[in-house]
């Protein structure tokens, strides 16, 4: 098809000559708080590996580095029907999955948008409850007739939760803006069981997985050359096979058919990445969503790159501008000042303002947020929206560059999902950049590097059916599927 539509305009300061000296010397300085070079880069990168390590080590560390029980690579010849339910951080997806047995897959997903007062009900069992009636709703649908057997679920829960075996998953702590009472510390399976019972779904829940795991295993089912899934949406998070004998907390806990030249997929959880603040350079809004987040000082990495965070840090930074009297004079900031009101897709739609006048941005400020800009403002504001998404997608290779240095890789491809992965707009070729300048390769095309980004779109149902198909076939073999006497 030929483009006819207008072109994005590019990135360059020059067209910023309109924009008054005194705000663009404030936009150098949020340059300079957004910049990450390639030296920080490859310092950050190689404090990952080490993190990585530690947190397989028996004393632990930062990063959770879960064992997620998946402890063979999955052949492709996983067959069969299968539920997957995935609770990310902004929806609820019902999938049903038919593989194929021959590397290939059909999928038939419904998505219900969870209700934002979700994420912090006081009851817990509500949310449990949502889950269990949309996942009713489409079993209802898809099987009219009823079901012979009940149907195999694998259960993708996007939250850290510490794993003894396959189908159980106690949550750590939530993250994401979610805080719902009496879940951390607690097995989620059962509280989902509970509320499947009550309404006599013809369900078995047999693995809680996590997405990023799914994502890894659905890639490697249909490309044996993956080596991570990763997830750039609400949370940024990713997913890699390690070696038993290299899982030191794992040691004497495992039955002897899980031995230590077996693989074991690993759920990194790696948002949590520099809690300590050593390596990632903050900068004052950084620490200001920090302390103003329901869990300061934890999940620093995150904070800095995920989905749910880049509006917010837009949100600051324009009050920042504002505060100091450079922009936005005598508009009603009444919608501004609402922390989260702006989520990614704002940094995301504007950059991708096609209009050399910004006409588009100009229409979703006025109509959204309620304030009206000058086309210089909208010049800065569109720049600071680059500076946060290059920014994002900069420090989000680091969690992929530290698990290939961890694991001696060289090349490999990386199975991608989430929004900001899919849609925010030079995402790709922005993290394709900083994987070159931290392992130094000649520039070319992203598709010729030796780790290549590739979109791994909804593969996470996949992921989970077959995941759900490797556990079942191991329960039916009498084999273990976590620590002995879980
Ligand atoms: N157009 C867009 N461009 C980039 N990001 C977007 C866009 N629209 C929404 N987002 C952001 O994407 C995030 C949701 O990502 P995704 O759709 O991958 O959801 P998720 O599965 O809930 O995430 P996760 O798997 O991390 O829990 C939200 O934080 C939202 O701000």
């Amino acid at each position: 098809m030929v483009h006819l539509g207008p072109k994005k305009p590019p990135a360059r300061k020059g067209s910023m000559v309109d924009v008054p000296q005194e705000l663009l010397a404030e936009l150098n300085t949020l340059e300079q708080q957004f910049a990450v070079s390639g030296e920080q880069l490859i310092k950050i990168s190689e404090h990952f590996a080490e993190e990585l390590g530690k947190g397989l080590s028996k004393e632990g560390g930062n990063i959770p580095m879960i064992p997620s029980w998946v402890v063979e690579y999955p052949t492709g010849k996983e067959s069969g029907d299968f539920l997957a339910i995935d609770l990310g951080g902004t929806n609820l997806r019902v999938v049903l999955i038919k593989l194929g047995g021959d590397r290939t897959f059909d999928s038939t997903q419904s998505k219900y948008k969870l209700p934002e007062e979700m994420r912090t009900t006081q009851k817990p069992e509500e949310l449990f409850a949502f889950i269990a009636e949309s996942l009713k709703n489409f079993v209802d649908e898809q099987f009219p007739k009823g079901v012979d057997k009940p149907l195999p679920l694998g259960f993708t829960f996007s939250f850290p939760a510490s794993q003894k075996k396959i189908n159980s998953g106690v949550l750590q702590r939530w993250t994401k803006g979610f805080d719902i009472p009496n879940v951390e510390g607690h097995d989620v399976v059962p509280m989902l069981k509970a509320e499947i019972e009550k309404r006599n779904i013809p369900i078995d829940v047999v693995a809680l997985i996590n997405d990023t795991t799914g994502t890894l295993v659905a890639s490697l089912y249909t490309d044996g050359d993956t080596k991570m899934g990763v997830i750039f949406g609400t949370g940024v998070n990713g997913a890699y096979y390690d070696v038993v004998k290299d899982i030191p907390k794992l040691e004497g806990k495992l039955a002897s058919d899980i031995p230590g030249e077996s693989v074991m997929a690993i759920n990194c959880e790696y948002g949590s990445f520099d809690n300590e603040h050593v390596v990632l350079p903050r900068n004052k809004y950084d620490i200001q969503i920090d302390e103003e987040s329901p869990r300061p000082g934890q999940q620093a990495f995150e904070k800095m790159s995920s989905g749910y965070y880049l509006g917010e840090l837009l949100r600051l930074a324009i009050l920042d501008l504002h505060s100091k009297g450079l922009i936005l004079k005598d508009q009603d900031m009444t919608k501004l000042n609402k922390p989260f009101i702006m989520d990614t897709s704002y940094p995301s739609r504007i950059e991708d303002d096609p209009f050399e006048n910004l006409e588009d941005t100009d229409e979703i400020l006025q109509s959204e947020i309620g304030i009206k800009t000058t086309v210089q403002e909208r010049k800065v504001i569109r720049r600071i929206c680059e500076l946060i998404g290059t920014r994002s997608a900069r420090l989000g290779v680091c969690g992929i560059a530290g698990v290939f240095k961890k694991r001696g890789y060289k090349s490999g491809s990386v199975a991608c999902d989430g929004s900001v992965f899919n849609r925010y707009p030079d995402f790709k070729e922005q993290a394709a950049q900083a994987l070159r300048d931290i392992f130094g390769w000649e520039k070319g095309e992203a598709s010729s590097y030796p780790i290549v980004l590739t979109a791994a779109e909804d593969g996470s149902g996949a992921g989970a059916a077959v995941i759900a198909a490797l556990a079942q076939k191991r329960l039916a073999a009498g084999l273990s599927v976590g620590v002995v006497d879980a």
